[in-house]
This record gives structure tokens, sequence and C-alpha cells, in this order.
């Protein structure tokens, strides 16, 4: 990762991200881009031509910082780029994004970075420019934290139960529904008893059918990336 706030990216070293670091299942290296700065105040921005408000982030150091990173004779990492503009980061794409042997994040400040870094990039390793949603952040380093978490507890061994991850959201293309845990009443709400019961059968319907009915309240454009079946269709048509 490469950021003019390593600091930023601290928080990787805690909990779940931090210990598979420790145990050898990631490797994680931060770089601060001024070291590929050689003037006396290590500039990194520079003003935007045409003009527009803001400043943008200079080529010359991204270009010697993933040339340093990754030299073109060798293997070549996936860059991900978080920015406004980028495709839309899914699950699908942190499944993509964690079969990969060695990913590279630039993390942008100021209004970005001036576009031909990507460009020159792009000529010998996979580009994914990046976006986290339709809102803007004020660089790229919270966008970046959040990437390595979405894609590092899909690698084997992070998480502690592997089925945790089968039944993500978005694993079925359904939103999860409630969950509940101990205890069997709380504040005089009792847990749904079909989950008390015992009865598994029962207890896989009743929970489809929550996250389908939650999936149509809150986000019924992913119910047609869905295979339904008939006892889905009955509960949707409620
Ligand atoms: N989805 C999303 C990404 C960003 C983003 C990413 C990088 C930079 C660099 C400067 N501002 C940035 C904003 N905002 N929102």
């Amino acid at each position: 990762m490469v950021s003019i706030f390593p600091a930023y990216l601290a928080p990787l070293r805690e909990s779940l991200i931090g210990k598979a670091v420790d145990r050898g299942l990631i490797e994680l290296g931060v770089h601060d881009l001024r070291q590929w700065t050689h003037d006396v105040h290590r500039t990194v921005d520079d003003s935007p031509y045409g003009g527009g408000p803001g400043m943008l982030m200079r080529p010359e150091p991204w270009g010697q910082a993933l040339d340093t990173l990754a030299p073109a004779s060798g293997a070549q990492p996936r860059l991900v780029v978080p920015t406004p503009a980028g495709r839309p980061f899914t699950q699908a794409l942190a499944h993509e994004l964690a079969r990969e042997p060695w990913l590279m994040f630039a993390c942008g400040r100021y209004e970005g970075i001036d576009s031909r870094v990507v460009d020159d990039a792009a000529d010998r390793m996979v580009v994914d420019e990046v976006s986290l949603g339709d809102y803007v952040l004020a660089g790229g380093e919270v966008a970046v934290l959040v990437i390595v978490e979405a894609v590092g507890r899909l690698l084997p061994g992070v998480l502690g139960n592997v089925a945790s991850h089968e039944q993500d959201s978005f694993s079925d293309g359904l939103l999860e529904g409630p969950a509940y845990t101990r205890p069997e009443v709380w504040r005089d709400r009792p847990v749904p008893d079909v989950l008390l019961s015992g009865h598994h059968a029962a207890i896989a319907r009743w929970r489809r059918d929550e996250s389908l009915r939650r999936t149509l309240a809150r986000r019924p454009e992913l119910l047609s990336t869905v295979a339904l079946d008939k006892a889905d269709a009955k509960v949707l048509a409620e």
C-alpha cells in the first residue's frame, strides 16, 4: 500500500487482519509515497491542467513508487486504486481479488492522481479503479482499509469458521435476515420460536423467508440476480 498518510493504515495491524499477518497468512507492506520525492519540500501535488479547484497528485512519485515496489522485470501485482469514478466494489470483486497472490493499493489524496499513472501501470499490470459507493471521501486510505478487510477475511485460515463467509450477506445474493443470541427474551422481546425448535429444515426456510422479505424491502434490485423457487415466490407475493 502506498500513501502519504501511512499511519492511516495502522488499523490493519489490529484484530482479524492483524492476527492473520502475525500468523503469516497475509503479508502487508505500507509505504510513504514521499519516499519517492526528491525535492526539499517532498512535493506530491500540483495544480490541475485546465484549471479547476484543488490539487492533483503528481505522476512522478507514483511512477517511481510502482517501479520500485513492482519492477517491470518480475511478477506483477494487481493494482487497486480507490476512486469515486471506479467500478463498484462488490462481494464478487472481493472474491476475485482474494484469488490474487499479490495486490497493490494506491491511496490517492487531494483531488486524485494524475490519470497517466493508471495508464502507465496498465501497460504492465492489471489495474482496477474501484469505488466503494456514491459518496466522496477525502482520500483512498479508508477505502483500502475496507477492501483489505473484505478481501482478507475471505482468505483461507483468516476467519475462524470457514462457514462464516459462506453465509455472508450476498453469498446467496440476498441480504442476511435478523439474527439472535441469548437471552431468549430481552426487554420483553422474545427470540422467534422456530429458532428454538431444533427443526433445521423449518429454521432454514424461516431464514430464507426473512432474507427474501428484507431484500425485497431494502434492496429489491438484488432479487433479479437470484434464482427463486416456488416457495420464494410465495413469500415475495405476500
Ligand atoms: N467511493 C469513493 C472513493 C473515494 C475516493 C478515493 C480516493 C480519493 C483521493 C482523493 N479523494 C478520494 C476519494 N471517495 N468515494
